[in-house]
């Protein structure tokens, strides 16, 4: 059997955010056929369905009974549903299913074990976490294997990752701390992004050209230490002339204790994914 993406049939249990964002990149890069995308949720004809096969030609579904077609039909079936919903997708599935087909979940704090323990089978499950940044194939996805796992299938599941963006392998324990560095990490880059616009409209520029500088400022960065390969920590002292003005906001930032805060902030979303992941298939 051939290990590429592009001729896998892939069901998207759960159409929101992140399984567009996956639908969008994989379509963007031509990893994928509309004809072979499918984006299952719940409740009959919604905007939103309709407004995703009006956007991308995929084929969509809320209604049980293609839904379940859909899933039988699938190679991969990427759960995409919210923590809290989990069990009852998982359940929904768990008759569909069978052992030649592969699950992909994107669930924060949602363990190999436990959708192990759901579907009472033994299926090869991928789990992973992406962010948002896919849909423009800038993703960072961490991925672990279940030993079901074959070459084959890990190949293809790395292949739609790598697809739209970077993939890295980690120990399945490691997935919490990934979710709170890199699948919420986008969250806190836009955070100060806005808090960056903010200020400058407050010291007098208008927001397009607080905005304009904010963009390439991130963007200019984030080049400097992928070009350049040097340690964030010199670029940042390359910026910081001694008693200058960047030395001046950093001992802003000091006083705050924002390093503290940031850092608690990323420990905090990774606990949060296992105090979610905990609650699942427990009720
Ligand atoms: N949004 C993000 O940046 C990221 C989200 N994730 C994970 O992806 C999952 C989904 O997150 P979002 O896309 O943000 O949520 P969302 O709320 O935008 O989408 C979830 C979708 O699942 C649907 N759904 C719920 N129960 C269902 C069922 N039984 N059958 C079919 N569809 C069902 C809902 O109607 C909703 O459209 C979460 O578990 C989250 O941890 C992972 C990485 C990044
Ligand atoms: O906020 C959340 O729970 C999800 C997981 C990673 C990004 N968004």
């Amino acid at each position: 059997m051939s290990a590429s993406i592009i001729e896998k049939r892939i069901a998207f249990y759960g159409a929101g955010s992140i399984a567009e964002a996956l639908v969008r990149g994989l379509l963007a890069k031509q990893k994928a056929w509309p004809g072979n995308l499918s984006l299952l949720n719940r409740g009959g004809k919604s905007e939103r369905l309709q407004n995703l096969r009006t956007t991308y030609g995929v084929r969509v579904s809320g209604n049980p009974e293609s839904k379940q077609r859909f899933v039988q039909e699938a190679d991969l079936i990427v759960l995409a549903v919210k923590p809290v919903d989990c069990e009852t997708a998982l359940l929904e599935l768990k008759p569909l299913l069978n052992e030649n087909q592969m699950i992909v979940s994107v669930v924060a704090g949602l363990t190999i074990e436990t959708i192990e323990g759901i579907l009472e089978m033994s299926m090869p499950v991928v789990r992973t976490m992406p962010n948002t940044s896919s849909t423009i194939g800038f993703g960072a996805t961490g991925i672990a294997f279940s030993e079901r796992v074959t070459d084959h299938q890990q190949q293809t599941a790395l292949e739609m990752f790598e697809s739209i963006g970077t993939v890295t392998v980690v120990e399945e324990s490691l997935l919490n701390v990934v979710t709170g560095v890199s699948g919420s990490g986008p969250a806190y880059v836009y955070f100060l992004m806005e808090q960056l616009t903010a200020a400058g409209v407050q010291g007098g520029m208008d927001e397009e050209t607080a905005r304009t500088l904010t963009v390439q400022t991130f963007l200019g960065a984030a080049q400097m230490v992928q070009l350049t390969g040097e340690d964030p920590a010199d670029l940042r002292r390359k910026v910081t002339s001694p008693n200058g003005t960047t030395q001046a906001a950093l001992d802003v930032l000091a006083e705050y204790r924002f390093a503290e805060g940031f850092n608690r902030a990323v420990l905090r979303a990774s606990e949060r994914a296992a105090e979610m992941g905990a609650t699942i298939g427990r009720k």
